[in-house]
């Protein structure tokens, strides 16, 4: 345990901000969902709905994702995987490190012994990276802590390393939020520096098991990030690695780490140089502020150098969150504030909204105090408020949100209605859309959101002029949110950003059709790629001659309006997340054409 209180101490702030961050597999297994009570909050599009996960939480460690348990050992460690074959119930009675194992025929009957000598925060946090990178799971932003995921956790940590850790207390399942969000985001330059200081051959860095290569990056992170007393993060880091694979495991993390540490000291620790073309300082940059290079090359084409590092030293920090006062619920700023003052968490008031506060730190206390559950407030970023101000909703409008679900923005426009108009929310994912409804019923906005299980491109020809306001908040490539997203990074591909923009083309024509002559549509993203936004409004025009641009200045400040007059928000200008919205409005003639 030795640089947990430490560790305590100095991220107690920072701590009591980072949120619990779940290992999420159901997405990546839809079919398997049932219906259960496993609370998360998601973040999407910038907003962040209530979401029930469907799925049973121990179903959830018992390997409905990518099971990590059995690929921990890279193909470099065949005879550790004979011998994890036997500890698994085919060999012998065994004792390794202090871990006595038992003889088991079925693995699931497996109970391991509990490794009283093994710091148990680095334990689970080195099997959720491996959970993240190796199982296809993800790092969700937040998650409730009124679940058992925790115990079921515990148990999946437990088969996995072979040994059971003793609990978490509070304080311990922050840390493990925390550096697994952190090691996340920092793994290109973690590894970077794992290669630099590698003294064997490249062969054996490229087979490295997977198991060491996590130990390895908690420890870098721990020592170089969190700048953790070095004895504390040794001992724990090499006994891990001795417990959990090997002896010599754990004389390569001792070698390694206090060959950085003895680099550290000396203020020495190697720095990739930002020279030569563009495509060079690109990927010296990427390393240091660990992005992949594809991004920072299009992001150097957008901003330039100096403002893709900012963008990136703000994707790098731990994510920033505001709530919404609900006045649905009759809940008002004022009230929210006196909520927080009670629960003693700092906030500031929000600059750009008038029912939004921005919290510095105590999310964990906000998400306990049941504030959330009973819908007074809604956890929602700046930005997607903004596009909400956008869309400009009176009560009686009869709206359609095209793409609504976990339902974050339909949920505010709801709210503004005053019990009446309606916002039909449609979405083509159903379990996404059972939390929309349950979260409307929570917000007290159930009589006036209409939920509507379609695709938008089937609902669009069913409904077509029935919308005097509808909003398309597109799937896009998320690469406003990376703060929160903190694996977002590593998921994306340009290739991606290229077929979204085929499905955001056909979203729109199909969301234009049920716009009323005269009525309003708006497009929105949480990208900051022009050409998921600004690129496609351009196509969209081009396209459909009925429509056009209307200038967003009156709903947003004007700091964030385009020269186009498009709404746009970016995490290093505005200190909110990135998003897009265009407004634009249909004619009432149908349009001519030439
Ligand atoms: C960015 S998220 C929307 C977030 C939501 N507006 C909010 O504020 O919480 C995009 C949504 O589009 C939905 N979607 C994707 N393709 C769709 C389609 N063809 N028809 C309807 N919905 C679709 C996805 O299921 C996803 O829920």
């Amino acid at each position: 345990m030795g640089g947990l209180t430490w560790a305590a101490q100095q991220l107690q702030g920072g701590l009591r901000s980072s949120l619990c961050h779940c290992i999420s597999v159901a997405e990546t297994l839809p079919q398997q969902r049932q219906s259960t009570g496993v609370h998360r909050i998601t973040c999407s599009s910038g907003n962040y709905g209530q979401e029930r996960e469907a799925r049973n939480s121990s179903e959830k460690w018992q390997g409905n994702s990518r099971d990590v348990s059995r690929i921990r050992r890279g193909p470099g460690a065949s005879r550790w995987t004979r011998i994890e074959d036997e500890r698994l119930g085919r060999g012998r009675v065994g004792r390794r490190g202090d871990v006595d194992f038992d003889k088991r025929e079925d693995r699931r009957a497996y109970i391991p012994r509990t490794a009283t000598n093994i710091s148990p925060h680095r334990a689970v946090v080195v099997v959720r990276l491996m959970r993240i990178e190796e199982g296809g799971a993800f790092a969700d932003v937040l998650s409730g802590e009124g679940d058992n995921s925790w115990e079921d956790e515990m148990a999946y940590v437990g088969r996995t390393l072979g040994f059971r850790v003793p609990s978490l207390d509070l304080r311990e399942r922050r840390l493990v939020t925390d550096e697994v969000a952190g090691i996340v985001r920092w793994k290109r330059y973690l590894d970077f520096l794992i290669f630099s200081f590698f003294k064997q051959d490249v062969r054996d860095y490229d087979r490295m098991e997977p198991l060491l290569r996590q130990i390895l990056r908690v420890g870098l992170y721990e020592l170089i990030k969190l700048e953790m007393p070095p004895h504390a993060v040794l001992n724990e880091t090499v006994q891990l690695a001795k417990v959990a694979l090997r002896a010599g495991a754990g004389n390569l993390v001792n070698g390694l780490l206090r060959d950085v540490v003895r680099h550290q000291d000396k203020g020495l620790l190697p720095v990739p140089a930002v020279e030569g073309d563009q495509r060079s300082r690109a990927r010296a940059l990427a390393t240091i502020h660990s992005h992949p290079v594809w991004m920072v090359r299009l992001w150097f084409t957008q901003f330039g150098e100096d403002e893709t590092v900012r963008l990136m030293e703000c994707n790098n920090q731990r994510p920033k969150f505001s709530l919404r006062a609900n006045s649905a619920r009759g809940v008002s700023k004022q009230e929210l504030i006196a909520e927080l003052d009670k629960l003693e968490v700092s906030y500031s008031e929000s600059p750009y909204l008038p029912d939004f506060v921005r919290l510095s730190a105590g999310m964990q206390d906000v998400l306990r105090s049941g504030l959330l559950q009973n819908g007074c407030i809604a956890v929602q970023d700046e930005s997607a408020g903004l596009v909400v101000s956008v869309i400009d909703a009176h009560p009686g409008d009869t709206i359609i949100d095209c793409c609504a679900a976990p339902g974050g923005k339909a949920l505010n426009l709801a709210s503004r209605l005053n019990g009446q108009g309606k916002v039909v929310a449609v979405d083509v994912n159903e379990g996404r859309l059972r939390i929309l409804s349950e979260a409307a019923e929570q917000q007290g906005v159930g009589d006036v959101v209409s939920p509507c299980h379609y695709d938008l491109r089937d609902y669009a020809a069913k409904a077509a002029g029935t919308a005097d306001r509808v909003l398309l908040d597109a799937p896009c490539s998320g690469l406003g949110v990376l703060s929160k997203r903190a694996d977002l990074r590593w998921r994306r591909s340009p290739e991606d950003v290229k077929q979204l923009t085929e499905l955001q083309d056909s979203l729109l024509d199909a969301a234009a059709l049920l716009v009323k002559p005269g009525g309003v549509l708006v497009y929105s993203t949480c990208s900051i790629e022009t050409s998921e936004n600004s690129e496609r409004i351009a196509a969209f025009l081009s396209r459909n001659r009925d429509f056009v641009s209307e200038n967003v200045e009156p709903f947003v400040p004007a700091s964030m309006v385009s020269k186009e007059g498009f709404f746009v928000s970016f995490p290093h200008r505005h200190g909110v997340d990135g998003a897009f919205a265009a407004r634009m409005r249909r004619s009432f003639e149908p349009a001519r054409t030439f």
